[in-house]
């Protein structure tokens, strides 16, 4: 599903990705740890089309990232820190937009039903800029997933969220799952890695690490194979 060689980006002298390669199957969900600035957001922004990468290859559903970006970005689902929505418009009239840019039919159904999924249903109309963090960062997750991509990146979706709203986002993450979608998930929260993902990868200064299974949400394992990495010289 996801091909990634000799993946590398610079940017203003610095090497940023020093030479990741890896290979993501068709439904998997993988979490990406590492510390701050070890470079996955970037990783994460080069699967989404928004930054070219220095050199290497990217293929996603066999098409290559460089020659085939419209395509690819049909497929995509793309949660960045930033939320992307507009302030002004209510959670109905930014899915309905957003959905209409992805040429979603029946949107306004498609965006009622992603507001009542996310928990939202109560303040469908009203505008963005009224919002709690946590309330924003739940439309934006509905946002990200309103043409049903196949592949989810999400950077970061747990930060600001309540618990409540930590089981609903896990619970779209795995119902997206259950569609075959495929999901990358930047996150420092371990927890909800072990608890949602089949797979971890650890990134420490732009090269992949560490990649393991993880079976029987096993949080203590992955607390254990990160802090070994993060004691290792490198
Ligand atoms: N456009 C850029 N120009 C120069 N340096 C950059 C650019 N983008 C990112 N960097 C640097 O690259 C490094 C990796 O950044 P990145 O945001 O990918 O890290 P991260 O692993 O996501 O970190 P965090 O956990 O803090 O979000 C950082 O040192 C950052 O300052």
């Amino acid at each position: 599903m996801i091909e990634i060689k000799k993946l590398t980006k610079q940017a203003d002298n610095k090497l940023i990705l020093r030479g990741v390669d890896l290979h993501i199957e068709k439904g998997e969900t993988v979490a990406i740890l590492g510390p701050n600035g070890a470079g996955k957001s970037t990783l994460l922004k080069v699967l989404a089309t928004l930054i070219k990468p220095t050199s290497g290859q990217v293929l996603i559903n066999g098409m290559e990232l460089k020659k085939n970006q419209v395509e690819i970005k049909k497929l995509l689902g793309y949660l960045p820190h930033s939320s992307l929505l507009y302030d002004h418009y209510s959670p109905l009239e930014n899915l309905v937009f957003f959905g209409n840019i992805y040429g979603v039919r029946v949107v306004e159904q498609k965006a009622i039903q992603l507001v009542k999924e996310v928990g939202l249903s109560f303040f469908l109309n009203e505008p963005v800029k009224n919002f709690s963090r946590g309330m924003i960062q739940r439309i934006a997750i509905a946002r990200a997933i309103v043409h049903d991509p196949a592949v989810l990146l999400l950077d970061e979706p747990h930060t600001g969220l309540d618990q409540g709203a930590i089981s609903i986002l896990n619970n779209v993450i795995l119902s997206m799952k259950e569609k075959g979608a495929t999901t990358l998930m930047v996150t420092h929260d371990f927890k909800q890695a072990a608890e949602i993902c089949d797979r971890v990868i650890i990134v420490k200064n732009g090269k992949i690490v560490d990649d393991f299974k993880i079976e029987n949400r096993n949080l203590g394992y992955v607390s254990e194979k990160y802090e070994l990495q993060m004691e290792a010289v490198s």
